[in-house]
C-alpha cells in the first residue's frame, strides 16, 4: 500500500545542461500499476531512481518532491523494490541465495521466515540455480532473474521495474509477467518501464509517458491514451500498437564464409559444465545471422568465441583468408587492433567495453587504430553520432548515458572501423521505435554492402526484419536446486 506523489519534480544530472526531468507532477494511488513510456533518454530510469530515493544530492540538481504517502522517499526505501535496467550492477553478494536475503535482512525480518520467502522469489523467477550459485557465474538473463527475485522477496508497496523483461527469453518473460498479475499483492503499486509495450498493456491500469523537456506527453487509461495521443507518442519514438515498421529491402543472397566454427566448445577454468556446448556455425558476406535461445544457452559465450575474444577449449574457430589478410592463426590470437578492424564486438554489457572519457573519441577510436585518416575518422564519427541520435551527447562521458544511448554508442563504437564481421550481443535493447529503426537500418545497410552480421538477441521484431537466418542454442541446465 503506497500512494506515490511527485510534486513538480526535477533533475538535472551533473555534468549536463538539459534537466532529465522537470515540472513533473504525478499521484498514483495506492494499488494502481503504471507503464512509464518514452524515448530513450526521456528520463524514465530517472524518474524511477528518483522514486527509489537512489538520486544522491551531489550527483545532479534536483527541485521539487517525491513522497511515499506523504513522506519524502529518501525516508522511506524500504517499503520499495527495484529492478534496474542493468541488473548487474545490483547483484551484491557472492551467493545467489544470499543475494536475494540481503533485502530482507535489511529490513530486520527474523531468520526462520527469510529463507522460505527466499526460496519462493526464486521459484516465482525460474531461477535453474542452488541458492550456493556464484552471482558471478550468470548470464544476463539469469542476472535478471535474480534481481527480480530479490526485489519481489521484500514484498515491497512499491515496486519499480526498468525493463524487466528486456534480457529474458520468452519462457522468463511470460513468468515475469504472471508474477506482476498473481504473485504481486493486489495492493502493491507497481511502476513499470518497458519500450515493447504489447504484452505489458493487459496487466496495467495507466499509462503515462514522459516527453521531451523532462515532463508529461500523455496520461491516462491504456484504452484511451493510443486513441488520444497516438501520433505523439509515435513521433516522440514510443513503441504505439498498431504502428507497423517500415520493411527494409530484400537482402541479397550470402556470399562466403568469413568464419567457420568446428565443434567449438567453452568450458570456464574449473567450472563443471560447458558454457557452450560443442556447435557448429558459419557466418557469410553480406548475411544477418541471429542467434537465440534460453537464457543461460550460451549465446553470449558463442558471441565472445566468434568475435575472437576467448580461445574455444575445443574445436576450431577459422577465418577466411582474406578476412585473416596477413595474420595468422585463429582470431584470438590476432593482436587487439588487428581484430578490431575485422571483427568488431558489442558486449551485452554496453559499460564493459567503453574505454575513451567521451561519446565522440569512443566512436573515433576503432577508426583512428586502423589508421584511417583523420578527416575520414571525423565524417565516420559525425554521420554516426548523427544517425545513433547522439550528437547532443558527443561530449558525453560513455558512462553516464541512458541504457538505450549506451547500447547504441557500443553499436557504433563496434561498427566504426568498418570490420567485415560485427558480433553484437542484444544490439536492440532499451531502444525506442525511431532509434530500433535507425539502428537496425544501419545494420542492414552494412549487411547489404557485403559485411556479416551475426546478432544475439530475443527481440522478435529483429529476427523479423533483420535475421536472414536464425541459429538456436539448446537449453540452459535445469534441475540443480
Ligand atoms: N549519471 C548520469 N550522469 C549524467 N547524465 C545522466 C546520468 N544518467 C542519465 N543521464 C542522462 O539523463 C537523461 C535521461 O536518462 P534516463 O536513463 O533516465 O533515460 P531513459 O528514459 O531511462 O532512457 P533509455 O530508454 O535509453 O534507458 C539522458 O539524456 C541521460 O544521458
Ligand atoms: N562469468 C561466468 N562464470 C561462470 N559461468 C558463467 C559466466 N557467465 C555465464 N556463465 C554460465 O555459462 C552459461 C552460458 O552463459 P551465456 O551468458 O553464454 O548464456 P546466454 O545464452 O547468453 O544467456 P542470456 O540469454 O541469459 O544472456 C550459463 O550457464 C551461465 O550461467
Amino acid at each position: 500500500m503506497v500512494e506515490v506523489q511527485v510534486r513538480d519534480l526535477g533533475w538535472r544530472h551533473a555534468g549536463r545542461r538539459e534537466w532529465a526531468l522537470r515540472g513533473l507532477d504525478l499521484t498514483i494511488p495506492s494499488g494502481q500499476r503504471v507503464l512509464l513510456l518514452g524515448a530513450s533518454g526521456s528520463g524514465k530510469s530517472t524518474l524511477l531512481r528518483a522514486l527509489a530515493g537512489l538520486l544522491a544530492a551531489d550527483s545532479g540538481d534536483g527541485e521539487g518532491e517525491a513522497l511515499l504517502d506523504g513522506v519524502p522517499v529518501a525516508r522511506a526505501r524500504e517499503r520499495v523494490g527495484i529492478v534496474f535496467q542493468d541488473p548487474q550492477t545490483q547483484l551484491v553478494l557472492s551467493r545467489c541465495g544470499d543475494d536475494v536475503a540481503f533485502g530482507l535482512e535489511n529490513r530486520g525480518v527474523p531468520p526462520e521466515r527469510i529463507w522460505p520467502q527466499v526460496a519462493r522469489a526464486l521459484r516465482r523467477v525460474g531461477f535453474p540455480y542452488h541458492l550456493d550459485h556464484s552471482t558471478a557465474a550468470l548470464s544476463g538473463g539469469e542476472q535478471q532473474r535474480l534481481a527480480l527475485a530479490g526485489a519481489l522477496a521484500t514484498d515491497p508497496g512499491l515496486l519499480l521495474l526498468d525493463e524487466p523483461t528486456a534480457n529474458l527469453d520468452p519462457a522468463g518473460a511470460a513468468l515475469v509477467r504472471t508474477a506482476l498479475a498473481e504473485a504481486v499483492r493486489a495492493d502493491t503499486t507497481v511502476v513499470l518501464v518497458e519500450h515493447r509495450i504489447a504484452a505489458a498493456l493487459p496487466l496495467v491500469d495507466r499509462v503515462v509517458a514522459l516527453g521531451p523537456g523532462g515532463g508529461l506527453l500523455a496520461d491516462g487509461p491504456p484504452e484511451t491514451v493510443f486513441a488520444d495521443h497516438g501520433p505523439a507518442l509515435a513521433a516522440a519514438g514510443v513503441w504505439v500498437p498498431g504502428h507497423p515498421l517500415p520493411r527494409l529491402p530484400a537482402a541479397g543472397p550470402a556470399g562466403a564464409p568469413l568464419l567457420s566454427a568446428e565443434k567449438v566448445r567453452y568450458r570456464r577454468h574449473g567450472a563443471d559444465r560447458d558454457a557452450l556446448p560443442a556447435v557448429d556455425a558459419v557466418v557469410r558476406e553480406g548475411e544477418a545471422l541471429a542467434v537465440v535461445g534460453p537464457n543461460g544457452g550460451g549465446k553470449s559465450t558463442l558471441a565472445l568465441l566468434l568475435g575472437g575474444l576467448i580461445a574455444p577449449t575445443s574445436g576450431v574457430l577459422r577465418a577466411a583468408e582474406d578476412l585473416a589478410a596477413g595474420l595468422d592463426g585463429p582470431p584470438h590470437r590476432w593482436p587487439a587492433t588487428g581484430l578490431s578492424a575485422r571483427i568488431g564486438s558489442v558486449f551485452q554489457n554496453p559499460e564493459h567495453q567503453f574505454v575513451r572519457a567521451n561519446v565522440r573519441d569512443e566512436l573515433a577510436l576503432g577508426p583512428r587504430l586502423a589508421g584511417h585518416p583523420r578527416e575520414h575518422v571525423d565524417a565516420t564519427v559525425d554521420d554516426l553520432l548523427d544517425r545513433l541520435g547522439l550528437a547532443a551527447l558527443a561530449a558525453a562521458n560513455p558512462f553516464t548515458l541512458s541504457g538505450g544511448q549506451a547500447r547504441r554508442l557500443s553499436v557504433g563504437a563496434a561498427l566504426a572501423a568498418a570490420p567485415r564481421v560485427l558480433v553484437l550481443d542484444e544490439p536492440t535493447f532499451g531502444q525506442d521505435r525511431n532509434t530500433w529503426i535507425a539502428l537496425v537500418q544501419l545494420l542492414a545497410g552494412l549487411r547489404d554492402a557485403g559485411a556479416a552480421i551475426v546478432a544475439v538477441t530475443h527481440d522478435d521484431e529483429l529476427l523479423a526484419t533483420l535475421a536472414d537466418r536464425v541459429m538456436s542454442l539448446g537449453g540452459p541446465p535445469t534441475g540443480e536446486r
